[in-house]
């Protein structure tokens, strides 16, 4: 069941159009990432939902309750909407039990043990209640911000790059316990950031914006393997590009036939494929070469993560064709050598 509606909402300001036309259907408990270039329009998307932003056209409905829209707004502090904010936003004079429970009636019964499992819940240890903000590390400082947040049960969370200040590893970490706690709590939430592989494994759902316009909506895994166009393709990983000649469910390129989903148009058309659909084989001599063959130009060696840029010459093309296919070191080729490329799995067919 649609948990939150996004129906056409539009929001410029000025001559600047942030938000074009975004239609976009949440399910109950789901974690939807919003990602996309600087400027695309996701923190402007965010503080409609949260209501610190109106927008010039469209409505918003959350479990069925018009919360912008057709004469219709609702403060930001009615619509039930819990927020972490990139810095946590604590208050630095109050201790983390009193920041936590800071939306909680001060005498309300169970007050202290609602403060308890929230800490619990966010796995800070109780030692840490007496502390003010200043005494925990970033990490920390975070857990409190989604404790304080959850201490109101939301029905929805908005999470504005909660994790862009910490270091690689603790980024890991948070991301791992923040999406458990969500799930446990049965919460949905809509994640912002710039990190692609963050939105990919945060989410169930995965929003694409550009120029303040949805590009593409949909599972990560689906986003990854059928991007809509290259600039998505790029934007969600590395990719492959070729050019390819499609007739019914085969694509002709540089690495020979491949197969492609069925039903597409035939002719010209630019193929994408992940690079870890592509294996390298050094070619043994006298042997008959399987897939396509090209010769090993560079290497770049990186222990388990090595690229080789291959070169394949074709007989129809006054250009070569160049590919950087990623290999771990131990199977990693020499400069010269021929080898073979074989493609696992299906190619993508670009619609630009
Ligand atoms: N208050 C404002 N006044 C004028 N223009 C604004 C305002 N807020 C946002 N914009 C413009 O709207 C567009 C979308 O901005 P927004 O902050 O939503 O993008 P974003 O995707 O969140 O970017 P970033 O990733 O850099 O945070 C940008 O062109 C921005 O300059």
């Amino acid at each position: 069941m649609t948990f939150l509606t996004i129906d056409a909402i539009s929001k410029s300001y000025g001559a600047t159009v942030a938000l074009d036309t975004i239609d976009i259907n949440l399910e109950a408990g789901g974690r939807t990432a919003i990602v996309g270039p600087s400027g695309s329009g996701k923190t402007t998307l965010l503080r409609i939902i949260a209501g610190f932003e109106t927008p010039d056209s469209g409505s918003l409905v959350l479990d069925g309750r018009t919360l912008a829209g057709n004469g219709i707004l609702v403060p930001a502090h009615k619509r039930g909407i819990g927020i972490v904010a990139q810095d946590g936003a604590l208050f630095p004079h109050l201790t983390v039990a009193d920041n936590i429970g800071f939306g909680l009636a001060k005498h309300a019964p169970g007050r202290d043990q609602r403060i308890t499992e929230l800490m619990e819940m966010v796995e800070l240890d109780a030692i840490m209640a007496a502390r003010r903000p200043h005494q925990l590390s970033g990490g920390q400082q975070q857990r409190v911000a989604l404790a304080r947040a959850l201490a109101l049960k939301p029905r929805l969370m908005l999470l504005d790059e909660p994790f862009s200040a910490l270091d690689t590893g603790l980024r890991d970490t948070m991301r791992r316990t923040v999406a458990r706690v969500l799930r446990a709590s049965g919460t949905t939430a809509i994640l912002v950031t710039h990190d692609q592989a963050e939105a990919l494994s945060f989410a169930d759902q995965v929003a694409v914006l550009r120029q303040g316009r949805l590009v593409q909506f949909g599972p990560p895994r689906v986003l990854y393997k059928k991007p809509h166009d290259r600039e998505t393709a790029a934007f969600l990983g590395e990719a492959i590009l070729l050019d390819a000649h499609i007739t019914a469910d085969r694509a002709t390129c540089a690495l020979g036939q491949l197969t492609v989903e069925r039903g597409l148009k035939a002719g010209q058309a630019t193929i994408m494929l992940r690079p870890e659909q592509l294996r390298l084989t050094t070619a043994a001599a006298g042997t008959r070469p399987e897939g396509a063959v090209g010769r090993v130009d560079d290497v770049e060696f990186g222990g388990g993560n090595c690229m080789v840029l291959v070169r394949i010459d074709r007989s129809d093309r006054a250009m070569p064709d160049f590919l950087s296919i990623k290999c771990v070191g131990s199977e990693i080729p020499e400069p010269g050598d021929l080898v073979n490329i074989s493609v696992h799995g299906t190619a993508h067919v670009l619609a630009d």
